[in-house]
């Protein structure tokens, strides 16, 4: 995917370096500003920029248009929404034409004391006809919107889910900050999120509508005043002041050079974490089990008596400097430029005194257009900028679809005959090195070793040895920096990945619980066999999860998030369940009037979501020998927070039903289930050691050290 075209943030800031920046003391912080940008600038995007961005999406935009044009009604419903849009740029100028007619009628009629009526009713009529028009366009606009905006996210929700959900996991972390895929998400949000493609057809058609206003009033303008001696060049310059992107106060210069602050202040320091250690709620426990109440106070009013009226967080620091800048030169020659066109009219009297260089009506008139943009300098940048962002999403949003996972898949079906998986997969790593994607050290280096076909191995080694990894290496999570991987002696690469997986039944260490029900939670372990309740319910018995599931108020229907919010208005007060659910009023939210009642958080342990992701993974291998199409069973620390009887429990129940199939278990633990492995492998960074739980209890190293220390008392 195509990095967005802003200025790269590289380079060192090296505050130290005088030449580069200028150092200013502010009360108790230390100000460095860049002297002038030769460093890479914080990502602001220059008009110049926004435009290339924008001219670059173009193709998307078509695209977009073109694909919401095909979305059923939504093609009625855009036109009419850019009819009346064009038909609300208009209007303003239309009355600005009657308005013009009124104030020449009211300066007529001052000079000739008579009114000429037929102008007065018509611009009666036509301020109420064009009032009305306002009035009955926004209310269509209000008709059209909602429907347009849901079918446009409906649409693209539903056109980017499947990509979304088929990222492998390297492409997806790479992609994980992007707002695209945040699209995904916002569908689920509780409340009246928009779509980027809704957004960007808006943002564009107000970039063209107010162009279209201001056109349309310019030209009105220049008609009005064309007669006026010095008429035009008054619309001229009034024009300019407002739309020159002129940035008079150097403000927005001065933000977009690198700068950076920094307090040594240790009393000020001190303050700011009193202030986060009474304001936390991790940590009110010791706060009143201590009894620290007045000492922390005491503490607090020392500190800040010594800093004084300096203790000021930098961002107040900064506004009260920003005033300062009213006295800049830049500011005094912006406010100056706003008075060109009277400094410019006062020269023409005084050179022909005798003549009136425009007339009141004009100016008012020139007021009424303008006035609208008077508090910006900006006029065309800002609506262009959040188009030009918008735009870049959209051109994400079709990239996502032509985004190829980085893990490529095989061609080769996986396996050759179905029968064969009942006898287990032998794989076999062959001076395989992993370093992690953005680590600057390996997580494996030079790993070789064969698991054969219906083995047990057991992999061991400390925290951070390398043990998952070998886990989501020949699962195809990532692949090897180096090395191959084998699987029944052919290159693990050639296999096609659907098949593979299927073919492997792995228990993560970093398991989740899905936002979903209990039983769904399970059956997803084998989706063919999600609705057989039979099978979900002795995957939960063998994952010993059954018990507590039945527990739960739903049983097997349970989420223990629920997914959607309920929503409430007026409820009778004491009101504390909603639709059967405990209010949860921590976490309770209200966007205009409609009370939203938080996700119902039902906890469960550490250890029961173990269980859950453990039933899972039976669903998925050994709910039956015949059913399942998993010739390869890994497990990656099952028993990390299940105690020690569930634990044993659970390697009883594993072992008895993996019949011939191979399995892994990666363990911190030498507990008994290195006794029954026909390979134990003792990582650390590499194969270290590897062998039966004899042969390496022979060696006499590593292995055997931490299992006589760790192990053995309890055998
Ligand atoms: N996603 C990742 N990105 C970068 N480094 C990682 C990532 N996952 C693991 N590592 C690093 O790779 C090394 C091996 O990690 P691995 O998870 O394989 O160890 P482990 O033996 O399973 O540890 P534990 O017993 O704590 O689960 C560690 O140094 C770890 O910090």
């Amino acid at each position: 995917m195509k990095e967005r075209p802003v200025k790269a943030r590289t380079g060192e800031f090296d505050h130290q370096d005088a030449r580069r920046f200028k150092h200013t003391r502010s009360g108790i912080w230390d100000l460095y500003e860049e002297r002038q940008s030769n460093l890479p600038r914080i990502p602001v995007s220059s008009i110049s920029e926004t435009y290339t961005l924008i001219i670059q999406s173009v193709p998307h935009l078509v695209r977009m248009l073109k694909d919401v044009l095909g979305i059923r009604r939504c093609s009625m419903l855009l036109s009419a929404y850019l009819v009346v849009e064009v038909l609300a740029s208009l209007i303003p100028a239309v009355s600005l034409w009657y308005s013009g007619q009124l104030l020449r009628l009211v300066e007529s009629a001052m000079e000739t004391r008579t009114v000429d009526t037929t102008v007065l009713v018509h611009f009666a009529v036509a301020h109420l006809i064009c009032t009305a028009a306002m009035r009955f366009l926004g209310y269509t606009r209000s008709c059209i919107i909602p429907p347009l905006s849901l079918y446009i996210k409906q649409f693209y929700n539903e056109r980017i889910f499947y990509p979304t959900a088929s990222f492998d996991v390297p492409t997806f972390r790479t992609l994980e900050s992007s707002r695209t895929l945040m699209e995904v998400r916002i569908a689920s949000s509780h409340y009246g999120a928009t779509s980027v493609a809704w957004q960007t057809i808006e943002s564009s058609t107000d970039v063209a509508m107010m162009l279209s206003r201001l056109l349309s009033q310019l030209l009105i303008l220049m008609t009005v005043m064309w007669e006026q001696q010095d008429g035009p060049l008054l619309v001229v310059l009034s024009f300019l002041q407002y739309i020159l992107p002129w940035d008079s106060t150097g403000l927005a210069m001065v933000r977009s050079l690198v700068w950076a602050a920094t307090t040594t202040n240790d009393d000020f320091i001190r303050m700011q974490g009193l202030i986060n250690l009474v304001a936390g709620s991790s940590h009110r426990q010791e706060l009143v089990a201590g009894n620290l109440g007045e000492s922390v106070s005491a503490q607090f009013r020392e500190a800040a008596q010594r800093v004084g009226h300096d203790a000021a967080v930098f961002p107040e620091l900064k506004r009260f400097r920003s005033f300062k800048d009213c006295l800049s030169i830049a500011f005094i020659l912006q406010e100056t430029m706003y008075m060109l066109p009277q400094i410019v009219f006062t020269f023409r009297v005084l050179k022909n005194p005798m003549t009136t260089p425009i007339s009141l009506a004009s100016l008012i008139l020139i007021k009424q257009v303008f006035q609208p943009f008077s508090n910006t300098n900006f006029l065309l940048s800002i609506p262009l900028s959040a188009l030009a962002n918008n735009l870049s999403e959209i051109r994400n949003l079709y990239e996502i679809e032509n985004t190829q996972n980085k893990v490529v898949d095989g061609t080769e079906p996986f396996p050759e005959n179905q029968q064969s998986l009942t006898s287990g997969i032998s794989v076999e790593f062959r001076n395989v090195s992993f370093q992690y994607p953005g680590a600057d050290r390996y997580a494996l280096r030079d790993a070789s070793f064969k698991i054969g076909a219906g083995q047990l191995c057991v992999v061991v080694g400390v925290n951070g040895s390398g043990k998952s990894t070998i886990l989501k290496l020949i699962s195809r999570t990532y692949d090897p920096t180096k090395g191959t991987i084998l699987i029944d002696d052919r290159d693990i690469k050639t296999f096609r990945l659907a098949d593979l997986r299927a073919a492997m039944s792995i228990l993560f260490q970093d398991y989740t619980q899905f936002p979903l029900s209990m039983r769904e939670n399970i059956g997803l372990g084998n989706p063919a066999l999600a609705h057989d309740d039979d099978k979900v319910r002795e995957a939960a018995r063998l994952g010993g999860a059954e018990d507590f599931i039945d527990e739960l108020p739903n049983g097997f229907d349970t989420y223990l998030d629920r997914p959607v919010c309920d929503y409430y208005g007026e409820l009778p007060e004491g009101t504390t369940t909603l639709f059967g659910y405990p209010i949860n009023s921590s976490h309770l939210s209200i966007i205009d009037d409609v009370h939203i009642s938080g996700s119902l958080n039902l906890q469960i342990s550490r250890g029961q979501v173990q269980r859950l992701a453990i039933s899972r993974t039976f669903m998925r291998s050994l709910v039956s020998e015949i059913e399942s199409s998993a010739g390869m069973l890994l497990f990656d620390e099952p028993s990390a927070s299940l105690d020690p009887l569930a634990e044993h429990d659970l390697f009883e129940r594993l072992r008895k039903l993996r019949g011939d199939k191979t399995m892994l278990f990666s363990t911190h633990r030498f507990g008994n289930l290195t006794q029954h492995a026909d390979l134990i492998l003792y990582i650390d960074e590499t194969v270290q050691e590897k062998g039966t739980h004899d042969e390496l209890m022979k060696k006499g190293a590593e292995y055997a050290r931490i299992w006589n220390l760790q192990a053995k008392p309890f055998i």
